[in-house]
């Protein structure tokens, strides 16, 4: 699995010039660190409140300890994620645009679940494509847990109420329900995300207990505005930030806070079934920003 470091690489390119042991944060001219910092998608009102705050010397702390008490500060407090026990099963939905990582972080957190001893159930509710939940299918097969999917042209609520019945029948702890990609400006078919809630809802009140937006970090800051509009339709729970180790512009996390006020809680650093943590902000901003010798950030 890659961690924090290597997964980070691109952004660490670009942001990592500002902490590398060639160019000395504390001797650079503040348009260079503010031109590195929007470079990497960090939030234009948080680089201009970085670029004030560094512009002036203090006895106090220096650069390089101020920037990173900003920039945790800004991520705020972490939320761990604790599967629920009561009432079972705990029903998470994933919703995202095409191809932002849906399917491989839903086999992934089963994959999380069963290594905490639950019992997970994957649900394919693309009836959208041909073939749409058989990439979930196989993912079902290779962690072996349950799976319930439709067929195209099927009604995604009426196979997410299904997974949730066949989850409470054969007692699973986890229902993960995988939905198919939309573009946060198609009416019809964002329409069809509160419909599901309802359905799932119908079955077994409360669910689904949490909905997850899974964001694909190589979109920077565009990912923010598709989760705004996503949040306007079904109000998310929690974020989900894949392909961090392929972006350059993981900046946009700092704007998750302040733009969504919902919590990051796991992050996708490769394609394999065990490469998805828990969101660490301290580990975040060391990978970006702190001084660890590695050779490959320069
Ligand atoms: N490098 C990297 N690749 C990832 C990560 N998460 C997903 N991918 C890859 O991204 C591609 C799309 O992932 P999917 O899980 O199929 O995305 P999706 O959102 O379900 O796609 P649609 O159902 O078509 O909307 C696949 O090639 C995945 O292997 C990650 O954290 N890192």
């Amino acid at each position: 699995m890659a961690g924090w470091l290597g997964a980070l690489k691109k952004t660490r390119s670009i942001i990592g010039k500002v902490f590398s042991a060639k160019t000395n944060i504390e001797e650079m001219e503040v348009e260079e660190i503010e031109e590195i910092l929007l470079r990497s998608d960090v939030p234009a009102r948080l680089t201009m409140e970085i670029v004030d705050e560094l512009e002036y010397p203090t006895r106090k702390a220096s650069r390089r300890e101020r920037l990173t008490a900003m920039l945790l500060k800004e991520l705020g407090e972490a939320k761990t994620f604790v599967w629920q026990a009561e009432p079972k099963p705990h029903v998470i939905m994933l919703l995202g645009v095409n191809g932002s990582g849906k399917t491989t972080t839903a086999a992934k957190l089963a994959k999380r679940a069963q290594g905490q001893g639950l019992k997970p159930m994957l649900c394919g509710s693309d009836t959208f494509r041909a073939a749409g939940s058989s990439q979930l299918k196989l993912w079902s097969e290779k962690v072996g847990c349950d799976f319930v999917g439709g067929e195209m042209g099927h009604d995604a609520a009426g196979v997410a109420f299904n997974a949730v019945d066949s989850a409470l029948e054969k007692n699973c702890d986890v229902v993960l329900v995988d939905t198919a990609g939309r573009m946060h400006t198609k009416t019809p078919l964002m329409d069809e995300l509160p419909k599901m809630c309802r359905s799932m809802n119908k079955r077994l009140e409360g669910s689904p207990h949490d909905v997850w937006m899974v964001l694909d970090a190589s979109l920077g800051q565009n990912a923010i505005i598709q989760a705004k509009q996503f949040n306007e339709v079904v109000p998310l729970t929690g974020i989900v930030v894949t392909k961090l180790d392929g972006s350059s512009k993981a900046g946009f996390l700092f704007s998750v806070r302040t733009e969504l006020n919902v919590p990051i809680l796991f992050t996708g650093l490769g394609e394999g079934e065990g490469d998805l943590v828990p969101f660490d902000a301290v580990a975040f901003v060391d990978a970006l920003f702190g001084d660890t010798g590695d050779p490959e950030s320069e």
